[in-house]
């Protein structure tokens, strides 16, 4: 049975976070994603305009899936499309013999001018994999018979690398017990719902956060507008229509946002809330914490993910997401 850990570096401010993946002879880093569900790479078939500065998955490795095509947008309105092959793919050791592949032949000048990443690894459900005419599977759901146990984890970090584990769970990576919570994989998220909330050193959390994702393709954190609100209003910040969002003071004060999931309250520090500074020395942050308006579910992204460990587990047949502290 295989199992394996792979690094996840962070990009600046924790973006993203990059991991180096194998694909046939070709090495690349890529951004896993757990909130969609295509292995995408700049290729080959990139125009050479859009793939300045990246590293290209060389498909005459592959086996051209004839006829397959594949095309996604998120929901920044970045996007990409292409071509679809079968080659080995190697994350940390665990190997998926035949892998769909899915080469760009036009990307979004987002991801053309983020020289860090060179394509996606999808990590959501299958179920929302965009190939056609027939839908292919994410690495994990390619190689989980293979795994000693079916599931992965994700350990990131502020400012720091962390790691991504298939198969297996690192309990030297967190800190007391493992609360589970289900997971309604209709929509192909990793969905699950969160309880009460609290400002600051109150812990004693009340209220209800709702239906989440947890998505390591977010860089912040989602919630419902009168939780944004209620935040920002402890914290000293305001919503700044020139910048898109609330921002708050970088002095260091800003108070922890504590969420309780299956009834364990899990604590993200003030110091990722101040995201990052609104432009270079500005001491006025972007906040980490924003409205989910108009998304119709929280996004529990990196700026939460990088305050625990997270346990994504189909291993007890109905999937359930793990959160322990580290
Ligand atoms: N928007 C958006 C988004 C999301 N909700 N999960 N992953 C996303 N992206 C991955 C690369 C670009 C955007």
């Amino acid at each position: 049975a295989q199992s394996g850990t792979v690094a996840a570096d962070p990009q600046q401010y924790d973006q993203a976070y990059l991991s180096p993946v194998t694909i046939g002879n070709s090495q690349l880093m890529l951004d896993f994603d757990t909130g969609s569900a295509d292995l995408w790479a700049f290729s080959n078939e990139t125009p050479a305009s859009e793939s300045v500065g990246h590293a290209k998955y060389d498909s005459s490795t592959g086996t051209e899936l004839q006829g397959y095509s594949w095309s996604i947008t998120y929901g920044d309105q970045s996007g990409a499309a292409g071509n679809v092959y079968a080659d080995k793919v190697v994350v940390g050791g665990v190997t998926a013999t035949k892998q769909a592949v899915e080469a760009a032949t036009s990307i979004s000048t987002s991801f053309s001018d983020n020289t860090d990443s060179d394509g996606l690894l999808g990590l959501a459900f299958s179920s929302i994999n965009t190939v056609t005419p027939k839908q292919q599977t994410t690495f994990f759901d390619t190689v989980k018979p293979t795994l000693a146990k079916a599931l992965f984890t994700c350990d990131l970090k502020q400012g720091n690398a962390g790691s991504y584990t298939f198969g297996y769970i690192d309990t030297s990576k967190y800190t007391g017990s493992v609360t589970y919570v289900p997971v309604d994989d209709s929509q192909g998220f990793w969905s699950f719902t969160a309880g009460g909330y609290s400002v600051g050193s109150d812990n004693a959390t009340s209220g209800s956060v709702g239906v989440s994702i947890a998505d390591t393709g977010t860089s912040l954190l989602y919630l419902p507008a009168a939780v944004a609100k209620a935040y920002y209003a402890k914290a000293g910040g305001k919503f700044d229509n020139q910048q898109g969002g609330y921002t708050l003071p970088c002095n260091g004060n800003a108070p922890d946002f504590n969420v309780a999931i299956g009834g364990k309250t899990f604590v993200v520090p003030g110091s990722y809330i101040a995201y990052a500074p609104i432009t270079s020395g500005s001491q006025t942050c972007f906040g980490g914490i924003q409205a989910n308006t108009g998304i119709g579910f929280n996004i529990f992204g990196d700026v939460f993910l990088k305050a625990v460990y997270a346990i994504f587990d189909v291993s007890q047949g109905a999937p359930r997401l793990g959160f322990a502290a580290q």
